[in-house]
């Protein structure tokens, strides 16, 4: 088995895809987004999972992406925003070194309004994010071995801020 160096955490608009490449590059490891994973799982994209399945069939295929790859993935993992709602998915988690990407509301809406559609998001996006993270803060916080704040911060500060919170070291240290 192995397990990854990193986890990233956080809501929709936090960073943890972007942040997670940046974040790989500079540890010279493999990135794996789960959310990728569940694409090639179902062999379309999310948003189209969301319609013809349904959000519960997402959760599922989402568990599943989350264990296999937590399993198998030796770099840098990032998670889709809602995989902590799973009380499997944290309890695995609480094994790993997991990173809370935190994020301002008006951060987050401006980030995830110009990006790729998220379903959750599509019908009146700041009141939907602001929702999501009411419920799922407590569960961030619940698995976070570090909490690395986002606001202000470009991609390539924050993976500087996640190396720092978790000491660990890149090829070039
Ligand atoms: N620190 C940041 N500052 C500004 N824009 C960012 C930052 N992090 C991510 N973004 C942008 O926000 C959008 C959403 O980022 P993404 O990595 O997909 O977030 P997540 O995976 O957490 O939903 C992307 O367009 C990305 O380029
Ligand atoms: O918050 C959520 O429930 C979701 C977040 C998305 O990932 P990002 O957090 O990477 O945007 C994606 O997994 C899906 O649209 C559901
Ligand atoms: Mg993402």
């Amino acid at each position: 088995m192995t397990v990854p160096v990193v986890v990233l955490v956080g809501p929709p608009g936090s960073g943890k895809s972007t942040v997670g490449r940046a974040l790989a590059a500079r540890l010279g490891v493999g990135f794996r987004d789960t959310d990728a994973d569940i694409e090639a799982l179902a062999g379309k994209p999310i948003p189209e999972i969301f319609i013809d399945e349904g959000e519960p069939h997402f959760r599922e295929l989402e568990v599943r992406a989350v264990r296999e790859a937590a399993a198998a993935h030796g770099g840098v993992l990032a998670l889709g925003g809602g995989a902590v709602m799973a009380e499997a998915t944290r309890a695995l988690l609480h094994e790993l070194p997991v990173v809370f990407l935190d994020v301002p509301l008006a951060d987050a809406v401006r980030r995830v309004g110009l990006d790729a559609p998220r379903p959750l998001l599509v019908v009146n996006p700041r009141a939907r994010w602001r929702e999501l993270m009411e419920a799922r803060r407590p569960l961030y916080l619940e698995v976070a071995t570090a909490v690395v704040d986002t606001a202000g911060r470009t991609p390539e500060q924050v993976a500087d801020a996640v190396l720092e919170a978790l000491e660990l070291k890149t090829p070039h240290d």
